[in-house]
C-alpha cells in the first residue's frame, strides 16, 4: 500500500513583505518519520477550501499547533486585543475539516491550537492567559531563542484510567511539553477529558463515539516524536489509523 495522506491546515504568516501559507516542519517530519505519512498542506482560506474535495484526498487530519488564538467569536465570546494575534484563515478552514473529519470517520489528531479548533468545532470555549488564574502554572512557550529549549519536557500530565490515550500510553504521569496561554475552559458535550495537568488544566481529549481515531493534546509529541517514547507512541498510534482507514478505502 503507497504511503498514506495526512491534510495539515496551514496558517497565514506574513513576512518578506507578503503573506505565506505555513506549516512549522516538525509536524510534517513527525508525521513522516513516526507515523510513516505524508502531508499535504491545505492552504488556510477565508473562504474556498471546500473539506469533502480536501479529505476525499487524504487519509487523515493532522491539525497543528500555531501562535494565534481561535478567533473568540467563534466560541461566543467579545474579542480583547490581548485575545490576539489571531488567523481567521486559518480558523475558516480548520474548524469545518475537523466537523467533516469525524463525521466521515476519518483519523484525526489535533495538537495544541489543534485540541483548541476541536473543543470549540464541537461547541466548547476557550479561557485565555491560563496563567493568569490562581493556582494555575505558566504553561506559555518560554521566551528563549533555542526551540529545543522552548520544546523542553518540563511537566507532567496525568493519562485518565480507561482512556483512548491510556490504550497506547498508559495511565498515569507521562512528561511532556508545554506552549500555550490558552486552553479548554468549557468542554465541548461530544469530547472526553483524556488527561490533565497536575494544576488541573485539561491537555487531551477524545470524541465520544467517534468513528475513528479522534485525539486531541494541548501538548507538543510532533517536536520530539523521533526520540521521546510517549511523543513516538502517539504518532504510532494516529499512523496506524491513517493506514487502517485507508485500506478500507481502497
Ligand atoms: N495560541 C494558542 C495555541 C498555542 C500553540 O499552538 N502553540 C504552538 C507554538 C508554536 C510556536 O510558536 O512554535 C495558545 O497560546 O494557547
Amino acid at each position: 500500500m503507497p504511503r498514506p495522506i495526512v491534510a495539515i491546515p496551514a496558517d497565514i504568516r506574513k513576512f518578506d513583505g507578503t503573506s505565506w501559507h505555513s506549516v512549522q516542519t516538525q509536524y510534517v517530519n513527525a508525521a513522516l518519520k513516526a507515523s510513516d505519512l505524508m502531508s499535504f498542506l491545505i492552504p488556510a482560506l477565508e473562504e474556498g477550501n471546500h473539506p469533502d474535495l480536501i479529505l476525499d484526498r487524504v487519509d487523515g487530519l493532522l491539525v497543528s499547533g500555531s501562535a494565534t488564538n481561535v478567533h473568540p467569536s467563534l466560541y461566543g465570546a467579545q474579542a480583547r486585543d490581548s485575545d490576539g494575534p489571531f488567523d481567521p484563515a486559518r480558523d475558516a478552514t480548520s474548524l469545518p475539516l475537523i466537523r467533516r473529519a469525524l463525521e466521515r470517520g476519518i483519523p484525526m489528531l489535533a495538537i495544541c491550537r489543534g485540541i483548541q479548533e476541536l473543543n470549540v468545532a464541537l461547541g466548547g470555549t476557550l479561557a485565555s492567559e491560563i496563567q493568569d488564574q490562581p493556582g494555575i502554572w505558566d504553561h506559555r512557550k518560554p521566551d528563549v531563542p533555542d526551540r529545543d529549549v522552548a520544546y523542553a519536557i518540563r511537566q507532567n500530565v496525568i493519562i485518565a484510567e480507561g482512556s483512548c490515550l491510556a490504550g497506547f500510553l498508559g495511565a498515569g504521569p507521562v512528561p511532556v511539553n508545554s506552549l500555550h496561554r490558552q486552553a479548554i475552559s468549557k468542554t465541548a458535550p461530544r469530547l472526553q477529558v483524556e488527561a490533565l495537568a497536575e494544576d488541573g488544566t485539561i491537555e487531551a481529549v477524545s470524541v465520544i463515539d467517534a468513528k475513528g481515531f479522534a485525539v486531541g493534546v494541548q501538548w507538543h509529541p510532533e517536536y520530539w516524536a523521533e526520540t521521546d517514547k510517549p511523543s513516538r507512541a502517539l504518532f504510532e498510534a494516529f499512523g496506524e489509523a491513517v493506514r487502517v482507514y485507508a485500506a478500507s478505502k481502497a
